[in-house]
């Protein structure tokens, strides 16, 4: 724990000093910085040879408790090594800052060789979550141009509460047939949906009576995909390929049908999109129309972007959602906070992308959420320069990882971490103490930070207030959830869940 007693300054103040040492140095105290600690000194958690190979095949199920057992052991530097990877985990959030701060023009995380594998065998390329470099500055540019342009996510909106309404009157209809529901198994359907009418400007039909063969297939390729990469991800890809090769088929035909879906929805909204300016008129009237609109998209680079943007944001929101609805039933008062804010903003039946900006408390709920449950598990990266994190000298090549589950339950940062309390986000809140930018990273940070984070946030926001302001939610069960980490943190017990209508507080 001794780096807790380093006196912390601002970036800039030793710049000179940060010259002369050649390494990338923010906020560390001058004695460290002059005269940084080797980086065999950084506490290290195994054995000889095999490193921590044991701790780890024990505890892939829960990394997220294991991370923070390691960090309560080590302090908030550690370095860990599985087989011939090493790895530095940082808990506190001045180390987090040194990395980012130190990071380069085309941040690396640690690629994911099946795919690269997988995109050869079935002749397609990376999009903008496994490419590197300049690929990468340059698909995210194009992306970038889209998804963080607040109009054009805000102008999603209506079709998102077209999808919640007709999935809440879905839940309802299964309420009725079976007595509860099973979000954990539902809510992915939701989150298809979503993400089809946002990427793919269609609905897919994931549930009602009748879902179409499409949709049914398409759900079932993104399962599979999900659910064979835990293992795919973990090893090099002629080894996966070698040692999983059911595994790898089904990977690979599962992949092979998202990108043949995105060809068929890109290539009508192009052809649409020509015919249209053929006859002048011009505008583009959906998310995805904007995304095409870049004559200079590089050969097959759109289709694989979008691919990887759905595949980044299924599971992401649903899960999410499942934890937040499982909390919010376990906390009457909190949803009687919620559905009175949402009452009192909601002037109509159903939210508008300002409505949102009104309510602090309903954003409040899914940054508690993501603090307490932070679906991505870890954020990391490679650094790409010899670093000084929290006073220790890291060379370049190194594997960083950023615990997310241990960072959100830090009492240094957060007073009470356990308990969930949307207030501590609210803003003008006077007992509330100030968050460090760097201690909450749910879709991590920097120019490579999660592109879909806006649409993630309005697709979530517009879920808990639409599902809020009707209804309270019950749990059948109260026995505490129980989480995993696959490839993602997630839930790893039903949340079993009832909707009960609530009346109507405006006339
Ligand atoms: C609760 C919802 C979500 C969470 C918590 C989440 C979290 C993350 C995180 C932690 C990263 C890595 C960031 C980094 O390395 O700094 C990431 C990357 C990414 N996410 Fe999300 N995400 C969510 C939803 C979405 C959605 C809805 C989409 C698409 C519409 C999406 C698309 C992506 C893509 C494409 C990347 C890679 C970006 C790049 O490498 O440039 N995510 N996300």
């Amino acid at each position: 724990m001794r780096f807790l007693h380093l006196r912390y300054c601002r970036i800039g103040h030793f710049a000179n000093v940060a010259h002369r040492t050649h390494y990338r140095t923010v906020g560390t105290a001058l004695d460290t910085l002059v005269n940084p600690r080797p980086f065999c000194e950084i506490p290290k958690e195994g054995y000889p040879l095999i490193g921590n190979l044991l701790g780890a095949m024990r505890n892939t199920s829960r990394s997220y408790l294991y991370f923070k057992e390691m960090h309560e052991k080590n302090g908030p530097i550690f370095r860990s090594k599985v087989g011939p990877i090493e790895a530095i985990f940082v808990l506190d959030p001045l180390g987090v800052e040194q990395v980012f701060r130190a990071e380069a023009k085309y941040p690396k995380r640690f690629p994911v060789d099946v795919w690269k594998h997988i995109r050869k065998e079935i002749g397609e390329r990376d999009g903008l979550l496994s490419s590197e470099g300049s690929d990468w500055l340059s698909q995210r540019r194009k992306v970038n141009q889209t998804m963080l342009n607040t109009k054009v996510v805000h102008s999603t909106v209506n079709s998102m509460t077209e999808v919640v309404r007709d999935f809440l009157n879905y839940l309802l209809s299964l309420q009725i047939n079976n007595h509860s529901i099973n979000l954990n198994e539902e809510i992915f359907k939701w989150s298809l949906e979503t993400i089809g009418q946002v990427l793919y400007d269609t609905r897919f039909g994931c549930f009602g009576e009748n879902p179409s063969m499409e949709g049914r297939d398409f759900a079932n390729a993104v399962k599979t995909m999900m659910q064979t990469a835990e293992e795919l991800v973990a090893f090099p890809g002629t080894l996966a390929k070698f040692l999983f090769r059911k595994k790898w088929e089904k990977h690979r035909d599962a992949t092979a049908l998202l990108f043949k879906t995105a060809r068929k929805y890109i290539d009508q909204t192009m052809d649409k999109m020509k015919l249209e300016r053929d006859r002048g008129a011009g505008e583009n009237t959906s998310l995805l129309q904007h995304l095409v609109t870049h004559s200079d998209w590089e050969e097959g680079a759109i289709y694989a972007s979008v691919t990887e943007m759905m595949v980044g944001g299924v599971d992401t929101t649903a899960n999410t959602i499942v934890f937040a609805v499982d909390i919010l039933s376990r906390n009457q008062d909190i949803q009687g906070k919620l559905n009175a804010e949402l009452c009192d903003v909601i002037r109509e039946d159903e939210p508008t992308a300002a409505d949102f900006q009104n309510m602090p408390y309903l954003r409040g709920v899914v940054k508690e959420t993501l603090r307490l449950y932070p679906v991505a598990n870890t954020v990391g990266r490679i650094l790409q320069e010899d670093t000084v994190v929290l006073g220790y000298k890291i060379p370049k090549g190194m594997q960083i990882v950023f615990p997310l589950y241990a960072m959100g339950q830090n009492e240094k940062v957060y007073t009470d971490p356990l308990h969930f309390k949307p207030e501590r986000w609210v803003r003008d809140q006077s007992a509330k103490k100030s968050h460090d930018a760097f201690a909450f990273l749910p879709f991590g940070f920097g120019t490579r930070m999660c592109v879909g984070r806006r649409i993630a946030e309005l697709e979530m926001h517009t879920f808990l207030a639409m599902m809020y302001k009707q209804f309270r939610t019950e749990l059948i069960n109260d026995t505490p959830l129980e989480l995993t980490t696959r490839l993602a943190l997630v839930p790893n017990s039903p949340v079993q869940i009832r909707l009960v209508p609530r009346e109507s507080r405006r006339t």
